[in-house]
Order: structure tokens, then C-alpha cells, then sequence
């Protein structure tokens, strides 16, 4: 958004009209929800308190009951006039008292710190005490590239100006942010960043065959339940043939589920000679053996797309980002945050840039799991986090590593099997175990034809 806008002001649009824009934005939204209630506008001092006054200004001349409680501080440049065109009542932040809406512009993407104990306490109260509050751009306090809390209060609304940013899809953004809405401000914006959306699927074609829906391979593990999982995942997430390989009963699991008896990492490798092999996946259920561990170097050095999950993700450790620069083929990890740390330390910045920075070490499409999943390549992250707070239970980690696996098998991607798990997910309703996953898949699919 910073570079978008510097890019409008290089070609002659000016603050001024901006923050017009922003303000007219917020004053609409405003209004609608307000229905002749008092309003309460929270002003601070750089441009996000600017955009608090501008909004001011058109709310009253609408003919709404507006009084600003202003935070002190310089306020310099087109805020400071913004201040200056606003004539009606202007209190402290200390002095005010709440009134039924409040409009939060006391910092924007400028956050740079932790709120203080006074400000955190006064912006609580306030928000606390009113029927319906409203953020302009991102609720104060929120740290914007990260979602971290630096001191934020719980709104109902955001109205995001011109763009989002990575905190109103990210860490405790999800819950800060209360109901997103974006305002337009008539300055194009775009970037490697974006959110998840329904994929366009297509049905397979005339002429399509198990080998050509794509061939998934799942390995099995010493605990076969969970590779079970993955594997019918894989078979409803529209693969062709999806195979077992391993020394699990040949009798567990559905008919279409094709059992091969894989001993050891020798045999395995074996198996994997068959070029029909659109993916293989590994991790769901693995175990941490060196047995285990060999199965994963054989997986690694085949050439098949790879999907990495769980104990896999574990045995690799830090050394994934060498090993999987290697690959030719596609490689997905599909790492919890407690396994991303296990393979990448450290790393500045909030999740997107982590999760970024990893794909690009790595050479692999990095699946970052959580209520805020980010997936990350070579070309930009997508966010996605409007599944289910439900999808926290055990389990649903192999359902999404076996529907990955069909995705790219098939020649789709990973951020189709993400959204088609969430979906899943929320067709499911509440307290579903990660089996019952599975027979909202094709509803979810259906959707997306
Ligand atoms: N660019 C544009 O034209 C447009 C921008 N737009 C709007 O501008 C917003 C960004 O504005 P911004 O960059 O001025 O930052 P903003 O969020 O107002 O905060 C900075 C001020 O807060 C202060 N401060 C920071 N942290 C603090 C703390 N913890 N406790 C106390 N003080 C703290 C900081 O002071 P300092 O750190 O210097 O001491 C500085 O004074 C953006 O979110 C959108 O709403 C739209 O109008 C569209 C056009
Ligand atoms: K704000």
C-alpha cells in the first residue's frame, strides 16, 4: 500500500485527495452503522488520526452528533490541516466519555511501539463502553506486517483503507479486526501478497484416466491410521488412483484404496520407479525410526512431486532448506508452527515474510499451517484463514497433506487444497473428527466446478 501510494503521489495525486478519499470512506460506513447515534472519533496524531478528522468533519456535516477526543502529540503536514478544518467539539483523550460509536483513529499502519498503559487503557474503555466501534484502516495497536498485539482493542468493524495489510489476515488481527471491510480509495494497488479464494476447478476431461486424474502414493507409516487418513483424503480430493505403500492390513480402509506391500526404504524405492506417479506424499503417521528416516530419502530422491508432512518435516530439520534446493520437482511442505520453527530459524519479520523467506531457501512451496495459513513460493504468498476454528483437532493435518497430494498430482496447486480442506471444514459445522472431513470434500469441490 506504502508503494502503491507513493507511486499515485509520484504521478501528481496528493495527500490531500487521499485522505479525502479515506475519510469519505470511513464517514460512510460510519453512517450506516451509527443510525443517528452519538459518535465518538478517537484522532491521533499522524495521518490516521488525519483521516479521523476529515471523517469528523463529513459525519457532522451530515448532520450526526460527532464530538473528537484528540491524542496529544505534533501532528505535522495534511493531518495537521485536517485538524484545523474540524471545528466541532475536541476533548483529551483522558476527558472523554464514551458515547454509543466509536470510530478508532488513533494510529494506523504508522503503529511503531507498544501502546502506553494510559492510551491502551482510555482506547479500552472507550471501546469497551460503546454499542459499535469502528477502526479506520486497522485497530490501533495492531502491528501491521506481523498482526502482533501491541496493545489493540477488540472492534467490531475495520474498514481497511485502499488495501489489506498482513494484520488484518494475520496472528491476532483475526480476532482485532472484527468484520473486514475494504475501502476503495481510487489508488491501484498490487503485490505479491493475496488472499485465498474459491479456485476455479474443471471437471476430468472426456478422454481421462486414473493414471491421467493423477496417480498419488502415500507412505506408510507406524501409524497407519494416519496415512489411512491422507490417503482417502487423496482419493476423494480427486486423484485417480491413490496407492498405500506399506505393511499395514491390506483390509483396512476403503475398497478403491490399493495396498502395496512396501517393507523398507529398498522397497520403496522400487516402487517409486513407476513414472506414473503424479505425487507422492510422506509424513502423515511416519514415525521418527531411521527405517523412517531412509523411506524419506528415498522419497526426496525420486523425482516425483513430494508432499512433506509431520514427522517428515521433523526428520528434516534444518537441513530441509539444503536438501529440498536439490529437488527438481515440485516439493510442498505443509509445516505446523511448531514444525516451521524445527526447519527455519529465526527469520525477521511476521509470518508472510518467514514463510517467504523459507520458500525462496528452500525451493519448495511452503504450506504454513495455523488459523492463518500462508502459503508461499518463489512468486508470493496467499493467505487463507476463513476455514474452521473447528479444523483443531488431530487428524485434519493428514486429511489436507493427502488432498495436496491430489491437487498437484492432478496439476492444480496447494492453495486449492487449502481451500477446498476449509471448506470442507465448514460444511462439516461444529465438533467433526478428522474421518467425517472427508465426505464434505466433493460438496466442497462441487462448488468450485
Ligand atoms: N499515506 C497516505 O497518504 C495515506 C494514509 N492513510 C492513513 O494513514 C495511516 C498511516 O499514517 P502514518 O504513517 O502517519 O501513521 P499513523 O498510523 O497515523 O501513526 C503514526 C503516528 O503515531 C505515533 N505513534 C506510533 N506508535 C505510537 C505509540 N505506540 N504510541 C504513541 N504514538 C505512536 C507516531 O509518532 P512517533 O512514532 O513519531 O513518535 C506518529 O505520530 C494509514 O493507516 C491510513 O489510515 C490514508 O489516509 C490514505 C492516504
Ligand atoms: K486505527
Amino acid at each position: 500500500m506504502r508503494d502503491a501510494e507513493q507511486v499515485w503521489f509520484n504521478g501528481g495525486g496528493s495527500q490531500v485527495e487521499a485522505m479525502e478519499r479515506a475519510g469519505a470512506a470511513v464517514a460512510r460506513e460510519a453512517a450506516r452503522f451509527a443510525i443517528g447515534r452519538g459518535i465518538l472519533m478517537l484522532a491521533g496524531p499522524g495521518n490516521n488520526g488525519g483521516d479521523a478528522y476529515v471523517a469528523a468533519r463529513l459525519l457532522s456535516e451530515a448532520g450526526h452528533d460527532v464530538a473528537v477526543a484528540a491524542l496529544g502529540g505534533k501532528t505535522e503536514g495534511t493531518a495537521a490541516e485536517m485538524r484545523m478544518r474540524w471545528h466541532g467539539e475536541t476533548v483529551s483523550l483522558e476527558e472523554a466519555v464514551p458515547r454509543p460509536i466509536v470510530i478508532d483513529g488513533l494510529f494506523g499502519t504508522g503503529v511503531a511501539r507498544e501502546l502506553t498503559k494510559d492510551v491502551k487503557t482510555y482506547l479500552h474503555h472507550i471501546v469497551n463502553n460503546a454499542q459499535f466501534s469502528l477502526a479506520i484502516d486497522l485497530p490501533s495497536g495492531l502491528e501491521t506486517d506481523s498482526g502482533d498485539d501491541l496493545g489493540a482493542a477488540t472492534m467490531d468493524v475495520t474498514v481497511a483503507v485502499g488495501s489489506l495489510k498482513p494484520a488484518h489476515m494475520l496472528g491476532a488481527g483475526l480476532v482485532r479486526c472484527g468484520h473486514v471491510l475494504l475501502a476503495d480509495i481510487g489508488i491501484p494497488v498490487s503485490g505479491p501478497i493475496w488472499s485465498l479464494g474459491r479456485p476455479q476447478l474443471s471437471a476430468p476431461a472426456v478422454d481421462a484416466h486414473k493414471y491421467s486424474r493423477g496417480m498419488v502414493l502415500v507412505v506408510e507409516g507406524d501409524m497407519p491410521g494416519a496415512s489411512r487418513l491422507c490417503a482417502r483424503a487423496a482419493l476423494h480430493g480427486g486423484a485417480g488412483y491413490v496407492m498405500l505403500a506399506g505393511t499395514g492390513s491390506a483390509e483396512a480402509g476403503p475398497d478403491a484404496l490399493v495396498h502395496r506391500r512396501v517393507e523398507d526404504a529398498g522397497a520403496l524405492r522400487n516402487a517409486l520407479e513407476d513414472e506414473r506417479i503424479g505425487a507422492v506424499v510422506i509424513g502423515p503417521g511416519l514415525g521418527r525410526s531411521d527405517a523412517a528416516h531412509a523411506k524419506l530419502d528415498a522419497v526426496l530422491e525420486s523425482p516425483h512431486r513430494a508432499v512433506i508432512d509431520g514427522d517428515a518435516l521433523t526428520l528434516l530439520g534444518f537441513e530441509t532448506a539444503d536438501r529440498l534446493s536439490r529437488r527438481d520437482a515440485l516439493s510442498v511442505l505443509t509445516p505446523h508452527a511448531g514444525e516451521f520453527g524445527r526447519m527455519f530459524e529465526g527469520g525477521e519479520g511476521g509470518k508472510i515474510a518467514r514463510t517467504r523467506a523459507a520458500a525462496a531457501r528452500s525451493g519448495a512451496t511452503i504450506v504454513h499451517k495455523g488459523p492463518d495459513t500462508v502459503i508461499a513460493d518463489g512468486d508470493g504468498a496467499i493467505v487463507a484463514n476463513s476455514g474452521s476454528s473447528w479444523l483443531s483437532t488431530a487428524g485434519t493435518g493428514d486429511v489436507l497433506a493427502g488432498l495436496v497430494g491430489a491437487r498437484i498430482a492432478a496439476g492444480g496447486s496447494a492453495g486449492q487444497a487449502v481451500w477446498l480442506h476449509g471448506r470442507a471444514a465448514q460444511l462439516a459445522g461444529p465438533a467433526f473428527a478428522a474421518d467425517d472431513l472427508i465426505a464434505h470434500i466433493a460438496p466442497a469441490m462441487k462448488e468450485c466446478l
